[in-house]
């Protein structure tokens, strides 16, 4: 370990010092051969350390400020900064000069009569703050010891505190050996303020001056004290600047912490180890008091049910637990999450972590993430005939009446797409939650729709599921081919339509619900009444409001405008170019009867697009049912009602081979049993070349 010392005392670098024994004779003698050597360095040049009574640190100091070109004559010491220096560096050091006034304070009164002085330094030697007897303080201040003032090695030579700074460690010097020739009557005691990471960023000096006899003075006071009351103080300075920070980290962590919690979308709700409220966030606190009263202080039990409390006695922490939480206003249906926070004994616990949210959120949060929102508005459905635009008059209506309705159609009519846009003008923010009673299996129907519990049966998630019921609530719930919903299943459906509240299977508990059915049905529903194959008191209820969309076929004018629509559609959204539909390929389209309805109309044209050449949709470029079909029921027609005479049979039948074959000439001129040159002469004597 490093010792700095000087004859009279010596320290280490730990703060520790130790004070030689000393007698004013060998003080005075030391102080005046100090004093002689200084004139040998000034006037003679001589090299200090070869003086044996000066040590090295003082001696190398001395070599150092000479460098520096330091006058030792100099009335005034340091240099000044500028008045926007000064305020930026007191601010930047407020929080060291506020601590070290504070510590002063204390002992303010004991400085003043006892003669010293005290002076802070930031790390750069400029001074910060100096206090204490008003005579010291005022021939400081003719030397040029002003707040703002730089002291350092290299701006006043050999001082104290400059060695301190250099050092890193409390420094002691007695007059003459300071550099300076006017700070020779003084002792100056200084000590390092370092931060947490050992960083030096201020000294505290402690200063008397002695007048002209210094050794007459209480020696054994001013050294023995001096130096190790000093260093206490910068001890307890840094201390407190420690504390300082730990407390500004606190709350800065703090302010975190809830700004954190404040960002969770869910309620997080910290309790002690006896279950009381110490902390919940506002999420939380909507939760349990609406009102807005306090809930921190509450013991838990007052707003959760027992399956709560029972995980919270048993100290097992949970992922997913659904419970109720009630408040003074009603019961709400929750997912929690509780997590225990370790205890310092063995399996204890200080308290735990509950994360809760409405179920409500989450359900919406699911039909969000599965898709169960309704894209579809009424100016999406095209069409223009007479009655498509009955069709949606009557459905605007009855989407505003809020009363279940009944779509009836062939398949592919657009029965969803209305029950989208019935939905969207009724409960747009509501959830659209679909289930098609023809595709999933009869018997998993009902769980599908009421949900389970958990551990209901073999396979079923441990946690249970809500069913398709729960996740319309304030919805929409749209069954698609109700007509094969099983006979058992409609039964419960009608008491959930009735009670407006469902169980799930397994459950013990009623789950209240509030949504509208739109049911849909390309089967005769009341016939299957008559058959015994649906429930007369469920079609009532969901046919409160009959809606038929019509089939493709009793709306021609919609075709074509349709068959643009998908196109365009479809092009844009692949990046194909646009192109246009031949004539002769608009007739087969509209000869065509449609039976897939508009759905197949759409695959047909995305079809075609990929098909069509030149940017031209042409009969060959349609897929071969429609051509086929239209073929045959022009042939079948044409053959009857047509033919006037022979050489018209034969224009129709090759007409109609090119028709069918996509007017492939090798293939149509096989099927007529005609050579390929015949054909082209035909087509051309019938005019027929120019129309495929
Ligand atoms: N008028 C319309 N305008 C635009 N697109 C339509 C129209 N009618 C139907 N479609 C489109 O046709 C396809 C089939 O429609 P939708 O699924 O609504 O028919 P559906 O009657 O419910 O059929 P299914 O009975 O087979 O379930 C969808 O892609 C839909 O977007």
């Amino acid at each position: 370990m490093e010792i700095i010392r000087t004859d009279i005392a010596c320290y280490d670098n730990q703060s520790n010092f130790i004070l030689n024994s000393v007698d004013n004779d060998l003080f005075q003698r030391r102080w005046q051969e100090i004093r002689q050597c200084k004139q040998r360095f000034i006037y003679y040049n001589e090299d200090p350390r070869n003086f044996p009574c000066l040590t090295p640190v003082v001696a190398d100091s001395w070599l150092r400020s000479y460098k520096f070109k330091i006058d030792p004559f100099a009335k005034k010491i340091g240099h000044n900064i500028s008045k926007d220096d000064l305020e930026a560096i007191l601010l930047e050091n407020s929080m060291l000069i506020s601590t070290t006034k504070t510590l002063i304070d204390a002992f303010k009164h004991l400085l003043k009569i006892s003669g010293y002085m005290l002076c802070l330094h930031n790390a750069n030697g400029t001074i910060l703050y100096l206090d204490g007897d008003d005579n010291e303080i005022s021939y400081f201040k003719s030397i040029n010891a002003v707040i703002g003032a730089v002291w350092n090695e290299a701006t006043s030579g050999t001082i104290a505190h400059g060695l301190s700074m250099i050092l890193k460690c409390p420094v002691q010097l007695i007059g003459p050996e300071h550099y300076c020739i006017t700070l020779e009557n003084t002792i100056c005691s200084a000590a390092p303020i370092m931060d947490e990471k050992g960083n030096l960023i201020g000294t505290l000096t402690l200063v008397q001056a002695l007048g002209e006899r210094p050794w007459e003075k209480n020696l054994k006071n001013l050294l023995s004290h001096t130096l190790g009351w000093v260093a206490s103080l910068a001890v307890a300075i840094e201390n407190s600047l420690k504390l300082e920070e730990k407390n500004r980290r606190l709350l800065v962590m703090n302010n975190t912490l809830e700004t954190i919690l404040s960002c969770i979308d869910a309620g997080v709700i910290a309790l002690d180890c006896d279950n009381k409220i110490i902390k919940a966030n506002r999420e939380a606190a909507l939760m349990l008091s609406p009102s807005g009263d306090k809930v921190e202080g509450r013991y838990i039990r007052d707003f959760v049910d027992d399956r709560v409390m029972q995980v919270l006695t048993s100290q097992k922490p949970v992922n997913y637990l659904e419970a109720t939480i009630r408040n003074c206003k009603k019961e709400r249906h929750c997912v929690f999450s509780i997590q225990f926070i370790p205890g310092q004994k063995e399996k204890r616990t200080e308290g735990a972590i509950i994360r809760v949210n409405l179920s409500e959120k989450i359900n919406n949060l699911v039909n969000v993430r599965t898709g169960a929102v309704a894209k579809y508005h009424f100016d999406d459905i095209i069409g223009n005939s007479a009655c498509i635009n009955h069709a949606k008059d009557l459905a605007r209506k009855f989407a505003d009446a809020g009363e279940n309705i009944l779509l009836i159609g062939e398949s592919g009519t657009g029965k969803e797409l209305f029950a989208q846009a019935i939905h969207n003008q009724y409960r747009p923010e509501g959830p659209f939650v679909a289930l098609n009673c023809s595709a999933i299996p009869r018997n998993l129907i009902e769980s599908e729709l009421f949900g389970y519990e958990g551990g209901t049966f073999t396979g079923a998630e441990r946690n249970g599921r809500p069913g398709k019921i729960e996740l319309a609530h304030k919805g929409t719930l749209f069954l698609d081919e109700i007509g094969d919903m099983p006979i058992e299943t409609q039964a419960t459906l009608l008491r959930v339509l009735e009670d407006k509240r469902v169980m799930r299977l397994g459950g013990r508990k009623y789950i209240p619900v509030d949504f509208r059915v739109i049911a849909a049905t390309n089967k005769n529903l009341y016939q299957m009444v008559q058959e015994n194959q649906f429930r007369l008191d469920l079609y009532f209820r969901l046919a409160v409001l009959k809606l038929e969309i019509p089939p493709l076929r009793q709306r021609q004018e919609d075709i074509l405008l349709l068959c643009q629509h998908f196109i365009e559609y479809y092009c844009k959204k692949t990046g194909h170019v646009l192109p246009t539909i031949s004539p002769a390929a608009k007739k087969v389209i509209l000869n065509y009867e449609w039976p897939g309805n508009v759905r197949q109309l759409e695959n047909a044209m995305i079809y075609a697009v990929n098909m069509s050449q030149d940017g031209i949709i042409d009969v060959r470029h349609l897929p071969n049912e429609i051509v086929r079909e239209t073929t045959q029921k022009n042939a079948g027609i044409r053959s009857i009602e047509g033919v006037t005479s022979m050489k018209e049979a034969e224009r129709i039948v090759i007409q109609n081979a090119m028709i069918y074959t996509g007017n492939n000439i090798p293939k149509a001129a096989r099927l007529l049993g005609l050579g390929k040159s015949t054909l082209y002469r035909k087509l051309k004597q019938y005019n027929l070349d120019k129309a495929y």
